[in-house]
């Protein structure tokens, strides 16, 4: 959704500030039209650079594809118009025992390199009175993943997300993933993988229930 010029919410006023995607104030000052505009120029001049022929059929449209795919599909995460919204359900089925979301497919973004980061996140939580529907776990994953991004950030974003609209500290989340900046260049290795994880409220204290969460997911 395109942002009018005016003052909008800041992304993430809702996280603790060490936690907040670093945003300038200006941020959503411009519509998404705009920034692609923009940014497909700024494209085109990288392209130049590079030598390559910007009149080839092929290569022609590439800058403005590119600056598509960040504003609406790479980081459209940064809007807060994008935030998904987490309906709670009375949980009529008085079910109280871990619930777990597992295998949610993960494409992010190395914020040092701008290259993808691609893997899976579970998470997992234990109901009180209210239950969530299941594909609010997925959407709240993939709105924190379309940002620039480190791990370490994604995976707390997510866990703190889940924990305020949940009303729960009882939250784990793990995140596995393999990073394109240590694949495809730097260390060329294509082996290693990072795993991140936070536990909170019972996950925190409670051995057996993270022993059970990680036994779900296959760790
Ligand atoms: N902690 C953390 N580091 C990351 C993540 N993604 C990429 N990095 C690292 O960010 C670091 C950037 O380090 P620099 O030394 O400035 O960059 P570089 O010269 O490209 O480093 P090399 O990758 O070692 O070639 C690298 O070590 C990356 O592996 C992440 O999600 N979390
Ligand atoms: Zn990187």
């Amino acid at each position: 959704m395109d942002n009018p010029s005016g003052p909008a919410p800041a992304t993430d006023s809702h996280l603790p500030m060490g936690l907040r995607t670093p945003l300038r104030d200006d941020a959503f000052a411009r519509s998404d039209d705009e920034k692609i505009s923009a940014i497909s120029g700024h494209f085109e001049a990288i392209m130049r650079e590079l030598g390559l022929d910007l009149t080839d059929d092929s290569l022609a449209g590439t800058p403005r594809r590119v600056a598509k795919m960040f504003v609406k599909e790479w980081f459209k995460g940064l809007d807060p118009a994008n935030r998904p919204e987490v309906r709670m359900f009375e949980n009529r089925y008085d079910y109280h025992q871990l619930l777990v979301e597992r295998d949610i497919t993960l494409f992010s973004c190395c914020e040092h390199h701008f290259v993808p980061i691609i893997g899976k996140a579970h998470v997992a939580y234990l109901p009180g009175e209210h239950v969530v529907g299941l594909s609010k776990l997925n959407r709240v994953v993939q709105y924190y993943a379309r940002r620039p991004q480190v791990q370490e950030r994604l995976t707390r974003q997510i866990s703190e997300e889940l924990k305020q609209s949940l009303g729960t500290d009882d939250v784990a989340v793990l995140i596995e993933a393999d990073h394109l900046c240590v694949m495809s260049r730097g260390v060329n290795d294509t082996s290693s993988s990072t795993l991140t994880s936070e536990y909170g409220g019972r996950f925190a204290t409670d051995e057996a229930l993270r022993r059970e969460f990680l036994r779900q997911i296959g760790k």
